[in-house]
């Protein structure tokens, strides 16, 4: 699914958040949004996914202005996970992750059969199997983000956004979730800010300031020494490592 954000703005109150946001995503293609602390980027997230009505500006997808879709119409189309929250909660891990089919079911309806089958895959998918009958409160932090992620595959969408999705995670399973956004079919946007991770694992980036989009390309064309001084307030220097992967490395500040 094609995503176009045409000069989006989304003001709290009297306070613009972002503003003037031209950003295209291809079907397939995997973004990644970067941008230091406060500059917009899970407040764009969430204007795409339908839960911030912009204040100026359009969401389309394939072509179709979101405005006015009903929630369980956008969740037809794409999932989002959202920074994991730390929300108490009596449900089972397996609970959490059947939540995923929700916009598919008869309310009043159980799972049926294929969806108890999408499910269990999900639940595979993120290494977590065997654990569906655990309470929410005893998981780790990890183990919620990546049963957050299972949900989100068992909504089956043609789009997923990913808020910081890898902050809990050790480096085997950041290594895991990002390899997986990377092959989907499914288009991607998603928020990091471990910025070489980013370049090694997203088609494209977009980077924000500010509330505003300074930059979007490849990684090579936006992780560049002037933006990272300008937009991140750091000395660096940009390079390639051993692997042929963009590196950056980081003076200490003065
Ligand atoms: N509902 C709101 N009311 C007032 N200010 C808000 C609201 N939501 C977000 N903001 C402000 O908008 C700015 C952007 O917030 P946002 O969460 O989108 O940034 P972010 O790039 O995702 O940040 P981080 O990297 O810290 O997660 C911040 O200064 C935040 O305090």
């Amino acid at each position: 699914m094609r995503i176009d954000v045409e000069q989006l703005a989304w003001m709290a109150g009297s306070t613009t958040i972002v503003s003037g946001i031209d950003l295209a995503v291809r079907s397939g293609e995997t973004v990644g949004l970067v941008g230091p602390n406060g500059s917009g980027k899970s407040s764009l997230l969430r204007c795409v996914a339908g839960l911030r009505t912009p204040t100026r500006g359009t969401v389309r997808f394939d072509s179709e202005d979101i405005r006015g879709w009903s929630p369980r119409r956008v969740a037809q189309h794409l999932a989002f996970v959202e920074q994991a929250s730390d929300a108490d909660s009596d449900l089972r891990l397996g609970d959490v992750v059947a939540l995923g089919r929700t916009p598919f079911r008869d309310r009043w309806r159980g799972l049926s059969r294929a969806d108890r089958i999408v499910v269990e895959a999900a639940v595979e998918r993120v290494e977590l199997a065997g654990l569906e009958g655990r309470a929410w409160k005893t998981l780790s932090g990890g183990e919620r983000q990546r049963a957050h992620l299972a949900r989100a595959l068992a909504q089956q969408p043609w789009a997923v956004l990913l808020d910081e999705p890898t902050n809990h995670l050790d480096v085997k399973h950041q290594l895991a979730l990002l390899e997986l956004l990377a092959e989907t079919d499914q288009t991607v946007i998603v928020a990091l800010h471990d910025l070489s991770m980013a370049a090694r694992y997203c088609d494209r980036l977009a980077m924000l300031h500010s509330g505003t989009l300074v930059a979007s390309g490849t990684p090579e064309e936006v992780l560049t020494p002037g933006r990272l001084r300008d937009v991140f307030g750091i000395d660096a220097e940009v390079g390639t490592d051993s692997l042929g992967n963009l590196a950056i490395a980081y003076r200490s500040p003065a």
